[in-house]
């Protein structure tokens, strides 16, 4: 099957909030990222899926001003990120895939760390704000360590949700939580997002992807291979045709992503 790389309702540049053009990234002699050019919109929720070792996370790190780019453009919010970019760090949030959070500290006290750590104005307040909003009030005297994993998920993102940022980036946010607890931050991730905020995710969960995301990049070995829909990938596995079966995101994930091994 010969893959095209297809854009759905692709928004346009001067409207993105990520705007990323042929972007590469080399780990010593390894090309990690190889001319990665993507836009996403204001409110999108935006999947970014791949294989193991695929670059997802350095791609992530990119964005959030972890790591730097050798090549190519990184504009957020119209602005260029390729570089230093104090001005934007409050523009943006990354929610790690370990939990990070220093397990002495009760939650109220990681929160206050974490707004003073980044010098945020009115700490308080924020910290109050965000209690509210992630129903956190039962919890704020109970020490980090021992949370739940779906509490600390859900402090974690409060956490990065502190400073008002306006793009969130996920990594696996729901990894190794029980089915219950995934639904509630789906209903969180998607009460974020028609509140505004721009959500730029990986996951390995293909239900996941499909249930949460407008739009799915998938990336093979640094490489975009396709963009589009849930829905527009399922349908492009479907098109290939050779298999008898109905076509599923998790059948266009395989196809697109094992494409150079057959
Ligand atoms: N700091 C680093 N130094 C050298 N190589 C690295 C570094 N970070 C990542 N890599 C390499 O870059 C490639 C992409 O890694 P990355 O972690 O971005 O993939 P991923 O898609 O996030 O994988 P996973 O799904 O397993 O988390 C891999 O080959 C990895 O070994």
């Amino acid at each position: 099957m010969s893959v095209s790389l297809m854009t759905a309702a692709c928004p346009r540049e001067p409207d993105a909030a990520l705007y990323l053009h042929r972007l590469c990234k080399q780990y010593r002699r390894q090309l990690v990222l190889k001319d990665i050019s993507l836009t996403v919109g204001k409110g999108e929720i935006f999947g970014l899926l791949g294989p193991n070792g695929a670059g997802k996370t350095t791609l992530m790190k990119i964005v959030a001003g972890l790591s730097r780019p050798d090549s190519g453009e990184l504009r957020l919010y119209g602005r260029d990120a390729s570089g230093e970019r104090p001005e934007l760090k409050h523009l943006i949030a990354l929610v790690p895939q370990e939990n990070n959070l220093e397990r002495e500290f009760t939650v109220q006290e990681a929160l206050l760390a974490y707004a003073r750590l980044y010098g945020l104005a009115k700490p308080r307040q924020r910290l109050e704000r965000v209690i509210e909003e992630f129903s956190l009030g039962e919890m704020r005297g109970k020490q980090v360590g021992v949370l739940s994993g779906g509490m600390a998920r859900r402090l974690l993102i409060a956490r990065a949700l502190l400073g008002g940022p306006q793009l969130l980036l996920l990594d696996e946010p729901t990894v190794g939580l029980d089915p219950d607890v995934r639904q509630e931050l789906w209903v969180m991730i998607r009460q974020l997002a028609a509140a505004g905020k721009t959500i730029f995710m990986t996951t390995h969960y293909l239900e996941e992807a499909e249930r949460l995301c407008g739009r799915i990049a998938l990336l093979k070995a640094g490489r975009i291979v396709a963009v589009d829909t849930p829905a527009g990938l399922t349908a492009m596995a479907g098109a290939a045709g050779g298999d008898r079966r109905e076509p599923t995101l998790e059948s266009a994930f395989l196809r697109l992503t094992r494409e150079e091994r057959a």
